[in-house]
C-alpha cells in the first residue's frame, strides 16, 4: 500500500485534497481524521501539519508526500521534490517599512522576523550578512510595528498583508514556490505505484491547463489550420463527408483557446468546439 502524507491544515490543504480527489482518490470526509485507507487505490493518506511533511517523508516511513517548494527547503529534511502542482503559488520575501531597508546589504545588524528560520539563515549566510532571526508563527507582518524586528521574510501572494501593514517588499524574491510532491531523497526511484500516482496527478494537471478543440476546415486551409493547433504530437485529421472539408481535433491551453479559435474562424474554420478534458494519461 503507497503511503502518502497530505497537508491537514492551511493554503495547502483544500487545494491538495481537491487534486487528489480529481486524479480518482478517496479523501477524508471530516477535517479532524488524521488517518484514512483507499482500498480501491491501495493508498493510505495520513493528514499531516504541512511543516512536518517533508520531516515524515524523509524518515522513509511514507513514500510520498504534498507540501509546499517553501516547507521543505525550510525543513532541511532528506527529501526531494518530484512535481510541481501548481496551486499555493506564491514568492517569499524580506520586507520592511518603506525608506528603512533599500537592499539586502541593509539587513546586516537588523533582526529578521520569519516562519521560515531556514531559508532565511541560509540566505543570509549565503550573502555574508550578519543578521539576527526571530522565530514567529505567523502574522509576522505585525512584527515591526510591535518592536520585534526591523525587517521580516514572508510568504506573499497577492501583497494584501504586506499593505495592510505598511511594509515593501526589499530586494528581489528569495525563492518561488508552489505545491509539490516529494520523496525521500534517494528513495527507489521505479516504484510502479509512485509512478501511477505521479501519472495521475500530472493527468489532472494536463486536464486543468489544456481543452480540446474541434473544427471543420477546407482542405487548402489545413497546413494553416495545424499550424495554429498543433496538438501534443499532431492534430487528428478525418475527412468530411463534404469533399474538400476535413474535420481536425487537437488539444490546446486553455488560456489561448479563445486567440486559437478567433484566428481559426479567421483562416475559414467553422463550427469551432472547445469542450474540457476530465482525465488525461499522456
Ligand atoms: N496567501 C498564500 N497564498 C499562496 N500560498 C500560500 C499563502 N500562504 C501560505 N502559502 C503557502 O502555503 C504553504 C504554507 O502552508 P501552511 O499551511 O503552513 O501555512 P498557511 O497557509 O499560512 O496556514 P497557517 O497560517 O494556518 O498555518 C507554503 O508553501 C506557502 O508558500
Ligand atoms: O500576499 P497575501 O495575499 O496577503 O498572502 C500572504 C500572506 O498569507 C499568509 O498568511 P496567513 O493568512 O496564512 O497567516 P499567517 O501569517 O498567520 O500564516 C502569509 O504568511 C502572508 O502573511
Ligand atoms: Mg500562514
Amino acid at each position: 500500500m503507497l503511503r502518502i502524507a497530505v497537508p491537514n491544515k492551511g493554503s495547502l490543504s483544500g487545494p491538495a485534497a481537491e487534486m487528489l480527489h480529481e486524479a480518482g482518490y478517496q479523501q477524508r470526509r471530516e477535517s479532524k481524521e488524521l488517518r484514512i485507507v483507499d482500498p480501491v487505490n491501495e493508498v493510505e493518506f495520513f493528514y499531516l501539519r504541512p511543516r512536518d511533511i517533508a520531516i515524515y517523508v524523509a524518515s522513509g516511513q511514507l513514500d510520498i508526500g504534498l507540501t509546499g517548494r517553501d516547507l521543505l527547503i525550510d525543513s532541511g529534511a532528506d527529501a526531494e521534490e518530484i512535481l510541481a502542482l501548481g496551486f499555493a503559488r506564491s514568492t517569499f520575501h524580506y520586507a520592511g517599512k518603506p525608506g528603512t531597508i533599500s537592499g539586502l546589504a541593509d539587513l546586516a545588524g537588523k533582526t529578521v522576523a520569519t516562519s521560515y528560520e531556514g531559508i532565511v539563515a541560509a540566505h543570509l549566510a549565503d550573502h555574508g550578512i550578519d543578521a539576527s532571526v526571530v522565530h514567529l508563527d505567523g502574522a509576522v507582518e505585525t512584527a515591526i510595528q510591535l518592536g520585534v524586528a526591523q525587517v521580516i521574510a514572508d510568504v506573499v501572494e497577492t501583497g494584501t498583508s504586506l499593505r495592510n501593514a505598511g511594509l515593501e517588499v526589499v530586494g528581489e524574491p528569495i525563492m518561488k514556490s508552489e505545491a509539490v510532491v516529494i520523496r525521500r531523497t534517494g528513495a527507489d526511484g521505479d516504484d510502479p505505484k509512485v509512478h501511477q500516482f505521479l501519472r495521475r496527478l500530472q493527468g489532472v494537471l494536463v486536464a486543468r491547463t489544456y481543452v480540446m478543440m474541434d473544427y471543420d476546415c477546407r482542405v487548402e486551409q489545413l497546413e494553416k489550420a495545424v499550424a495554429l493547433t498543433p496538438g501534443l504530437e499532431s492534430p487528428t485529421v478525418s475527412p468530411l463527408h463534404n469533399e474538400g472539408w476535413v474535420a481536425v481535433r487537437a488539444m490546446v491551453p486553455a488560456k489561448e483557446a479563445q486567440r486559437i479559435m478567433d484566428d481559426l474562424y479567421d483562416i475559414g474554420a467553422r463550427a469551432i468546439l472547445t469542450t474540457a478534458i476530465h482525465a488525461c494519461r499522456l
